[in-house]
């Protein structure tokens, strides 16, 4: 019986794990007291005594538990890290199983997990497989849109739009350095940070990542049929990810995933102009969060749950 503690199990995060997880098999969850979850003393006990910390906290939060857990050498448990904060951290393994082949066995036997960010999971899933398949290349200059539903922003973003204090459209990360880009840039294969819009619309949960193509401007210019083809060759085998047809309506509902691990892929192209859009959709709340811990702490535990 493998035990777990998430840590910071009250916040969205947190509370979408611990409800996923109340029906699993082979594991036991153990928790906190309330008053006592900031508590160092508490938390150092309960690390001693537990195989997997899920740590679903701001990262300042994450990186002392962490130290505190590293204290414990050995004998501490193994970490999956839903925060910023370690995602490109030496030494950790990157939570996105689907990236290359070897990457789930990786997860599998790693002492530290760093669960990927919403966005970055959908590009990173657009990306990867066609930078590896040399359809986009390194040095190409991309630029990703997106949109998220508000619990993306956590606690206080969701209060913030079930007052009714916030636009019911927001484009923001305006400085054009938002904390997705260094996992973006590490794990997509490209050679520097791309351009990244990210936006929030006033509906709960539900993401849409797209990257638009100027299909003559890449230095391979590909073809849109090779760039669906290598993206379906690559998730053949993948139980969460999958290609889709390009709706003919032309549209995509950002919410069609949600309260599911999937994440899906589709190639809208216009030959005539060589022009191709590129679009992840998936549950920020899902693939890009709390399903993908889920996903991540199965494996770890040996497909066990
Ligand atoms: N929302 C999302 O879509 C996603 C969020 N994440 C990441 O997950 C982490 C949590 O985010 P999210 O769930 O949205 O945030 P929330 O603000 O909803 O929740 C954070 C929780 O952490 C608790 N907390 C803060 N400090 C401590 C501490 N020292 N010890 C124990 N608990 C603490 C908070 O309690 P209190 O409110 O009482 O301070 C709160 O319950 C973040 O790092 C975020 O980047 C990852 C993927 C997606
Ligand atoms: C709408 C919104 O504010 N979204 C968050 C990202 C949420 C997420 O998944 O990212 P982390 O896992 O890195 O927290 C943001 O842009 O900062």
């Amino acid at each position: 019986m493998a035990k777990i503690f998430i840590d910071g199990d009250s916040g969205t995060t947190g509370l979408e794990i611990r409800e996923k997880l109340a029906d699993a098999k082979n594991l036991e969850l153990v928790s906190i007291a309330p008053e006592l979850r900031k508590e160092v003393s508490a938390k150092r006990d309960i690390l001693a005594r537990v195989d997997v910390a899920i740590l679903c906290l701001p990262d300042a939060a994450a990186k002392e538990t962490v130290a505190l857990a590293d204290e414990l050498g050995e004998a501490g448990p193994r970490i999956l890290d839903a925060s910023t904060a370690h995602r490109v951290a030496p030494g950790w393994t990157y939570g996105f199983p689907e990236l290359a082949p070897g990457q789930a066995e990786a997860i599998r036997k790693a002492r530290r997990v760093a669960n990927p960010g919403c966005y970055a999971t959908g590009a990173i899933a657009l990306l990867r497989p066609l930078v590896d398949a040399g359809l986009i290349a390194a040095q190409d200059a991309l630029t990703i849109n997106a949109v998220s539903g508000y619990s993306g922003g956590g606690k206080q973003m969701i209060e913030a739009y079930e007052k009714g204090e916030a636009p019911a459209f927001d484009l923001y990360g305006l400085t054009l350095e938002h904390k997705h880009l260094p996992e973006i840039a590490a794990y997509s294969g490209l050679a520097a940070p791309p351009l990244f819009a990210p936006s929030v619309g006033n509906f709960r949960q539900g993401m849409l990542v797209s990257i638009p193509l100027r299909l003559d401007a890449l230095s391979a210019r590909p073809r849109a049929v090779d760039l669906e083809a290598a993206l379906a060759r690559h998730y053949a085998g993948a139980t969460y990810v999958r290609v889709m047809p390009a709706p003919k309506s032309g549209r995509l509902d950002p919410l069609a995933l949600n309260g599911t691990n999937d994440l899906e892929i589709f190639v809208f192209a216009r030959e005539e102009s060589r022009h191709a859009l590129l679009v992840a959709r998936l549950d920020n709340l899902g693939k890009g969060a709390s399903g993908a811990a889920v996903q991540n702490l199965a494996l770890m535990l040996g497909d066990a749950i």
